[in-house]
């Protein structure tokens, strides 16, 4: 019996049984198996990789951004209207056969845009490219789930195949701190009442993950799923922005039933061939990703306020590090911070700290040699 019939089984069971709390614990241990079975169907004999070709792209930019939708709904046909990119464009499903990048400069801003072969039901399991097209676009900002216009039953599979990879759509990571320990059995630490459910259930999850001996902080009202992603601690939180495309085709009545089905979310109706509405496409890609502005002061000296740097809401001090010398992480002293982000001025912080909208920051390096 194959790795994927298991899942089915388990899914199946999990869908048949109801929860409450005589059951919480039994789903709980379901889930966690469930969880084990789809990252072993990912990994095949713990080779830590699929046989297929790899996508890896450098990042570029200040962002990086992902079409993510079933063949021929116009992926490369925006990528080229939105970029200086060339992807082929054509009228048969899977004309695109890589991962192509383009890049897009808005409002000071430089997003890389990337075009990826058409995903279809299964793609997690390996079905088309869908394995390396998901791996993929694990470490994006943004990703865009893109439909035609006809077809707003798109989107729930395209999402179950980028959750079925660990990837998390428009969820904020839960706050859980687990520490192993020896002996002493499991010790459940919440701050907030957990009402979805039970310290039963917690320590049932993490036995199913071995974990017998443990302090765990929850400060989240987690369910059993986000608990378990905690645990699994490899899963990648998405932000997502709906592409509708093809509008140049579309009836008032296609247009009346995709508006209801995304009306609560970031979306777009545009058409990449008759060019409608791409610059309200940009604008929603650089909205829902989030700039804020930085100003970078050499130390001793004033801060340059004319000439900001552009980074992404909630970036810490290493990112910027990254962004600005290969080494300034690893010869980081510390940084000082002035501006919302700062409990006082000048504010000393380490490279976990998380930047705000129009701080000012210096950033201490070693010397060389130091
Ligand atoms: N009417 C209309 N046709 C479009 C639009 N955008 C793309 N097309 C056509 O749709 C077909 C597929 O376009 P592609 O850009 O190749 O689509 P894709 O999603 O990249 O396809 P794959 O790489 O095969 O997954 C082509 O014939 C395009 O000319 C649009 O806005 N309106
Ligand atoms: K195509
Ligand atoms: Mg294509």
């Amino acid at each position: 019996m194959g790795v994927q019939e298991d899942i089915r089984k388990l899914e199946d069971e999990i869908k048949n049984t109801q929860y409450n709390k005589a059951t919480q614990k039994h789903i709980g241990k379901l889930k966690s198996k469930l969880a084990k079975l789809r990252e072993e169907s990912q990994n095949p004999s713990g080779s830590g990789g699929s046989a297929g070709p790899s996508y890896a792209i450098r990042k570029t930019g200040d962002a990086t951004v992902a079409f993510v939708g079933f063949p021929s709904v116009g992926k490369s046909t925006l990528l080229n209207k939105l970029t200086n990119a060339n992807s082929e464009v054509g009228a048969y499903a899977f004309t695109t056969l890589t991962i192509i990048p383009g890049l897009m400069e808005h409002k000071g801003a430089k997003i890389q845009v990337l075009d990826a072969p058409g995903i279809i039901s299964g793609a997690s399991f390996g079905r088309g490219r869908g394995s390396e097209v998901l791996a993929a676009v694990r470490n994006v900002d943004l990703i865009m789930v893109i439909v035609d216009v006809f077809s707003p039953e798109h989107i729930p599979v395209i999402e179950r195949e980028l959750s079925n990879v660990g990837i998390r759509l428009d969820q904020i990571p839960p706050e859980v701190k687990i520490a192993k320990r020896d002996r002493g059995g499991v010790a459940v630490n919440t701050t907030l009442p957990l009402s979805k459910i039970d310290e039963d259930t917690v320590v049932a999850i993490l036995g199913e993950y071995k974990i017998h001996n443990a302090d765990i902080v929850i400060r989240d009202d987690v369910d059993a799923d986000q608990l378990i992603d905690s645990v699994m601690g490899n899963r990648s939180y998405i932000p997502t922005l709906v592409i509708i495309n093809k509008i140049d085709l579309a009836d008032q009545e296609s247009l009346d039933i995709m508006e209801s089905e995304v009306h609560e979310r970031p979306h777009v109706f545009v058409s990449g061939h008759k060019e409608i509405n791409l610059e309200e496409l940009k604008d929603k890609i650089f909205d829902t990703l989030g700039f804020i502005k930085l100003y970078l002061k050499p130390q001793g000296k004033k801060a340059d306020m004319t000439d900001p740097l552009i980074i992404l809401k909630n970036s810490k001090v290493k990112d910027v590090c990254n962004k600005l010398h290969r080494d300034f992480v690893k010869n980081f002293r510390y940084a000082q911070v002035w501006g919302p982000s700062a409990k006082h001025p000048g504010q000393r912080v380490g490279l976990d700290h998380v930047l705000g909208d129009g701080d000012i920051l210096s950033i201490v390096v070693k010397k060389s040699g130091q």
